[in-house]
């Protein structure tokens, strides 16, 4: 790589607080430099969209709703499409995702799949160790030297890369800081450490093997977000000598204000965007975010919240058809169900179960018309694969535009029949506190009674017991308990205790999780999002 900034980290003001095992090669002064850069080109703009994001919520708390932009009307009705998709993004049937350390990056490179979200968002613990080691391993993975031995003595390496999954990053959102890395004493943007870093150290190596930078940006919630990325992504172009546009994006549309821009979305990124996603975990999360102050459109328990849910099949249905009349991949999500490891005789029938659900969401995906989707777990691959192998004969799918479909505001936004039940009640407790505590441990994704948690799903827990709790008028559960304060501490009691075991990710953290559950759902104010809070109390 050549060096492609001259002034030295001290010229640039820029600061590293923290040390983990492998940094030096990784911070050197370009590095730095590089960031450095992209901060002080970049930051006031993030900051603007922050508070612009803060105006539109007290817009929606105030009554209003969100609606398609009257002043793009123009761009959604032209007939444009986006650039062609590189040969490596075509056939995406089955993409694996999952935290970037080293034995996952391996399993998740040579599982089988099409491709690989690495992530370092909804599925990874923002610790500096955690940032430093994905970094150093998809850079090794990029240059296909990495190789890990685990405790247990057992031998990971690579496949030849012509068998490894495609490789895209999906860096953290834009709400997040990188408090170990200051510019001028100014936090910098996690957005722009984990993408920038990853695009400096690994773009060359990319190139010589016909690929790019290839990445998912994550919690968009407008067109001017988006543009803000293409121009983050075209600088880095011109400073890392890559042909305009090598660097290629997939967004997901997993915010509410969101949906209602998708248009404008794959137009802002045209020249670089291999699709749109359906985020779905984290959009159910923004649903309740964005309408948190709206009492007819609170959401029933979580359970019950499935992708049949009017308000959700319209958002999948919407972005299929967006992306097929644009020419973009209208990529699927996440079933949260994953094999029971090690299923003991009487789990065999909950993990057939878990299975066949499975089975089930990704039958409705390809029927729908998505081109691929996701899964979280190796196991879940041949599934997905048969699925889509059977329903969708060419590479993906863009021939169907369901012209029926007509998703319009109140399709998006349709309150949601359904109950609350007290297990349910008691599960979003239970759930986020071992998700905090087990994040506040440094894992970002943890398997709880057979469901994938990560971020995401733990919002949608953490959200709703806030909702719950402070609703305009009282809710009650489906046996006509009322939902307070009191029915929120006996759903506490005892878990401590319930959470202590060895086996238990984070058990030495339940009591900060805890606290830090009572304060997110105390406070008067609904928190944006769980991490930022929790950040504060890691390394
Ligand atoms: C809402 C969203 O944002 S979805 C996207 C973010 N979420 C994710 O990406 C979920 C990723 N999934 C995971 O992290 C894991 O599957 C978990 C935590 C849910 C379960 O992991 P485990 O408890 O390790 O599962 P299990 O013991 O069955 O794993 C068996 C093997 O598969 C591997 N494995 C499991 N999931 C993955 C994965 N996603 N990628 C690569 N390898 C994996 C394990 O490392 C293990 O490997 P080993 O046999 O070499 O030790
Ligand atoms: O990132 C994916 C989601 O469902 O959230
Ligand atoms: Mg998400």
């Amino acid at each position: 790589m050549s060096a492609v900034l001259s002034e030295s980290p001290t010229d640039a003001g820029i600061e590293v607080t923290a040390r983990a095992e492998g940094q030096d090669a990784l911070l050197t002064p370009p590095a730095l430099a590089f960031l450095a850069d992209l901060h002080g080109r970049f930051e006031a703009r993030r900051r603007q969209l922050l508070a612009a994001r803060r105006e539109r919520q007290a817009f929606f708390d105030g009554g209003g709703l969100p609606d398609f932009r009257a002043d793009t009307r123009a761009l959604r009705d032209g007939d444009w499409r986006v650039a062609p998709i590189p040969r490596a993004l075509l056939d995406r049937r089955v993409e694996i995702t999952g935290p970037v350390d080293p034995k996952m990056v391996i399993n998740a490179l040579n599982s089988g799949a099409n491709c690989y979200m690495a992530d370092f968002e909804d599925s990874t613990a923002p610790t500096w160790a955690n940032m430093v080691e994905g970094q150093r391993a998809l850079r090794e993975a990029v240059a296909g030297t990495l190789a890990f031995t685990s405790p247990a003595g057992k031998a990971y390496a690579l496949k030849p890369h012509a068998q490894q999954a495609v490789l895209l990053v999906r860096p953290r959102g834009w709400h997040l800081d990188e408090k170990h890395v200051l510019v001028d004493g100014e936090r910098m943007s996690a957005s722009l450490f984990d993408l920038g870093l990853f695009a400096f150290h690994n773009a060359a190596a990319l190139a010589r093997k016909d690929r790019g930078p290839y990445f998912y940006l994550p919690k968009l919630q407008s067109m001017e977000e988006a543009a803000l990325w293409d121009d983050v992504l075209a600088h880095i172009e011109a400073q890392l000598h890559l042909p305009r546009g090598q660097m290629k994006v997939t967004v997901l549309i997993e915010t509410l204000p969101a949906a209602f821009e998708m248009d404008e979305i794959l137009y802002a990124l045209r020249g670089r965007i291999a699709g749109l996603n359906c985020g779905r975990w984290d959009y159910i999360f923004s649903y309740i975010k964005t309408l948190r102050a709206h009492p007819d459109r609170v959401l029933p328990e979580r359970g019950q919240v499935t992708m049949t849910q009017p308000f959700l099949r319209a958002y999948s249905e919407l972005l299929i058809q967006v992306c097929h009349r644009r020419g973009a991949h209208a990529m699927g999500g996440m079933a949260a169900q994953i094999p029971i490891s090690g299923a003991t005789a009487g789990e065999v029938a909950a993990n057939e179960a878990a299975l066949a659900r499975v089975r089930a969401d990704k039958l409705r995906e390809v029927g729908a018309g998505h081109d691929g989707t996701w899964v979280a777990h190796p196991a879940l691959i041949p599934i997905a694969r048969q699925v889509f192998d059977e329903r969708m004969r060419g590479p993906h799918q863009h021939h169907v535009i369901r012209e029926e479909v007509l998703v319009g505001r109140d399709d998006l936004l349709q309150p949601s029949p359904g109950t609350i039940s007290r297990a349910g009640f008691d599960g979003n407790v239970e759930v986020c506190v071992r998700y905090l505590a087990a994040w506040l441990d440094g894992n970002g994704c943890v398997p709880i009674h057979h469901l994938m948690e990560d971020a995401a799903t733990a919002e949608i827990a953490r959200a709703q017991l806030w909702q719950w709790l402070h609703a305009r008028q009282t809710l009650h559960l489906d046996d006509g308990t009322e939902i307070d304060e009191a029915l929120f501490d006996r759903a506490l009691l005892g878990l401590p205790s319930r959470l202590s075991g060895a086996d238990v990710p984070g058990a030495g953290r339940v009591p900060e999780a805890i606290a830090l559950l009572e304060q997110l759902t105390q406070r008067g104010t609904l928190e944006d999002f769980l991490t930022l809070p929790a950040y504060e109390r890691i390394d």
